[in-house]
């Protein structure tokens, strides 16, 4: 294994927000250019499941954690075929990563595959600005695409702001393909990917079901062309309100009664189908340490969660749906925010985090266990 050239010897890098404040440091990974909006993440560990995570497309994400990059980069832990985030900010990077399944560092990692960073930046200042004003339009600037203060954050003002973005078709798969179930096949499920992370087709074939994962673009035949025992949709990044496709897709599940389960983005499709409306969050909610209550059965679970939007359902009422009634199963206990939906008159819930958990804690796991018996009450 490589080790990675000492942070300290790079070129300098700055990172600058589109309201004017810049950090200097120096750079990590790649030296170039990059934009994306500026995200903090709180996970002291998964850091490379997060950077492949499809749902951190054009964003630059902000580790809390100050040391990154310790235990390296394994060729398992990938959650999609390469690194989806447009950027990287840490505090102290790893010099000398020491794993025994690393194969290289993280510093080479986000080298091969052009992923522009910064490093050695005061991280806990750029996490409060961020809380204390907002996620906002940043740019990592190193090597020739330094210039004036001024110039970058003009720069960064032309990018596209988050709201209004749609990005699930550029992460997706273009080709269907099949994860087998391991061990017995029970079920089969049609997995609409909007940006689905490896880990989720492989905890429902841990469930004995057999995962057909499905392009964005698929229709309703495509989905029922594989005689599927459940359908779900996944997490996937930019703004729900743009989903008009996934949307029209799962309301025709909605209208067949097929169990139906959808994580994150999945979520936000399905609030959307039941005619609520989503919004966008101050700051978001990213890590893997966020307390969310079951308000089914009242337990707290710790979860892992990725989102910067919401569905603005009434926590306090049951509301009618086009599809009978639905209520707010999960409740994220920091800020009341919605974390997921169920319906009373069939089968079908989401929820807005991540039950996966790569990274993060299995508390949540019963949720794939709530769609097996979705599915198999639907066969009795
Ligand atoms: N992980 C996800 O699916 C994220 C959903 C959506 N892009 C959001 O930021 O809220």
């Amino acid at each position: 294994m490589t080790t990675s050239t000492r942070g300290a010897t790079k070129a300098p890098a700055v990172l600058v927000l589109e309201d004017g404040r810049v950090f200097r440091g120096r750079a990590y990974g790649a030296v170039g250019e990059t934009f994306g909006e500026a995200v903090f993440s709180t996970g002291m560990t998964g850091y490379q499941e997060t950077l492949t995570d499809p749902s951190y497309d054009r964003q630059i994400v902000v580790a809390t954690a100050p040391q990154i990059g310790n235990t390296g980069w394994n060729d398992e832990d990938d959650e999609s075929s390469r690194i989806w985030v447009s950027g990287y900010v840490v505090r102290d990077p790893a010099r000398i990563p020491s794993n025994w399944r690393a194969k290289r560092s993280l510093d080479d990692e986000l080298v091969a595959q052009n992923i522009v960073g910064i490093s050695g930046i005061d991280t806990r200042a750029l996490t409060r600005h961020l809380r204390e004003r907002g996620s906002m339009r940043s740019g990592i600037f190193s090597g020739e695409a330094l210039a004036t203060d001024a110039e970058l954050v003009e720069k960064v003002q032309a990018q596209p702001l988050m709201k209004g973005l749609s990005l699930y078709e550029e992460v997706a798969t273009k080709e269907a393909y099949v994860v087998p179930a391991i061990g017995e096949k029970k079920f089969t499920v049609a997995a609409v990917d909007l940006g689905i992370k490896g880990m989720t087709p492989h905890r429902m074939a841990e469930r004995g079901i057999e995962v057909h994962v499905l392009p964005a673009t698929a229709t309703e035949d495509d989905l029922y062309a594989v005689n599927p025992d459940g359908v779900f949709f996944s997490n996937g990044p930019g703004d729900p309100a743009t989903a008009e496709g996934p949307v029209a897709l799962m309301t025709a599940v909605l209208a067949r009664r097929t169990p139906l389960f959808g994580i994150c983005f999945g979520n936000q499709i399905l609030g959307r189908a039941l005619g609520f409306g989503t919004y966008k969050l101050k700051y978001g909610h990213r890590g893997i340490n966020q307390p969310v209550q079951d308000r089914t059965t009242g337990k707290v679970e710790v979860t892992a969660h990725n989102h910067g939007f919401a569905v603005d359902a009434p926590l306090d009422k049951v509301s009618e749906t086009p599809f009978g009634r639905a209520e707010v199963s999960h409740v994220c206990l920091n800020d009341q925010v919605v974390e997921g939906l169920q319906l009373l008159d069939q089968p079908a819930f989401s929820v807005q985090y991540h039950p996966e958990a790569a990274a993060g804690p299995h508390d949540a796991a019963y949720l794939f266990d709530r769609f097996v018996s979705l599915m198999e009450g639907q066969r009795a």
